[in-house]
């Protein structure tokens, strides 16, 4: 996808020529789905009088169906970002918009997935992923008929009735992923979800999201430290500068096809887009 956001760079001609680039969100044909504009997020600093600036001036956009992936180094604010999209941190100037709309707070509209799990332990599995529905005011039928459903979109069916601890680390974060899901966001925040798992776990629930993603598009926005991750799941990956007062440095699309799957990564063009952000990434680290 093409953001609207300065910074964006090509890999190279040969990558760039590939395929008919589609409508992209924020350029008119395509109305962004999230938009952050020109936004800067100050912390306060206990005994300071100068606020600590980890944000600013970041521009990007996220299309509809569009999964924009951010990669950055250590501390350069991605989760920062990602909570002001949330409506969790407010940002100090520039503009985070849903549909158009300023974000205010956090809404059912948007649902996160932070690293950690952090699944009620008392209740079974099906019970957490219909908790949610039901503090939205969902009568208890149909919040477990709907937690089924989407214990089985994430493969976790034969397990509804089992506890939190009795599941592996990976199906503590499907599960996670299926609560999230719950009340049907049009906007999913994913927080380095992946980032706890081993390698083998970390890439079944990278398909398994590329799964739900065909059956159920929505604008994503997806933290991760890996670049191969960013790869394989992003429509367009966002490169961000070492902080203090981080911005977007670079926005790279990812002209993969669709459906992706585990042989997208045997693509020569993947391992082209990987080293490419590794390069950029390096660079964001060296400033
Ligand atoms: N609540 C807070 N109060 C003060 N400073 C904060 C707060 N949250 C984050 N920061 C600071 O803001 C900067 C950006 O933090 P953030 O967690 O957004 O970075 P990140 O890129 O997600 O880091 P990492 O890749 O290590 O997870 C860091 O310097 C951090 O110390």
């Amino acid at each position: 996808m093409r953001p609207v956001s300065h910074g964006t760079t090509k890999v190279g001609p040969e990558l760039a020529d590939i395929g008919e680039p589609e409508p992209k969100a924020g350029t008119g044909s395509v109305p962004a789905k999230v938009s952050v504009r020109n936004v800067t997020i100050a912390y306060p600093m206990r005994g300071r009088s100068k606020d600590f600036v980890a944000v600013a001036d970041a521009t990007f956009d996220i299309g509809p169906s569009e999964m924009v992936c951010v990669v950055g180094p250590s501390g350069c604010g991605k989760s920062t970002v990602l909570s002001a999209v949330a409506g969790l941190v407010p940002h100090r100037s520039g503009a985070v918009l849903v549909d158009g709309k300023p974000v205010t707070g956090p809404g059912s509209d948007r649902a996160v997935v932070f690293q950690k799990a952090s699944l009620l332990p008392w209740i079974t599995v099906e019970d957490n992923v219909a908790y949610g529905l039901r503090s939205y005011g969902v009568g208890k039928r149909a919040a477990r008929e709907r937690a089924r459903e989407l214990l089985d979109l994430v493969g976790l069916t034969a397990f509804a009735r089992s506890y939190p601890y009795q599941l592996s680390g990976g199906m503590q974060q499907r599960v996670n992923l299926a609560r999230a899901l719950a009340a049907d966001p049009s906007i999913l925040l994913l927080d380095e979800p992946f980032a706890a798992l081993d390698a083998q776990q970390r890439e079944i629930l990278q398909l398994e999201l590329l799964r739900i993603w065909s059956d159920t598009p929505k604008a994503g926005l997806f933290i991760t430290h890996q670049i191969d991750e960013a790869v394989l799941l992003g429509n367009r990956v966002v490169v961000s500068s070492r902080g203090p007062a981080s911005s977007i440095r670079n926005a790279i699309e990812i002209d993969l096809p669709w459906p992706r799957s585990r042989d997208t990564r045997l693509e020569p063009r993947f391992t082209d887009y990987v080293e490419h952000i590794w390069e950029l990434l390096s660079a964001a680290q060296a400033e």
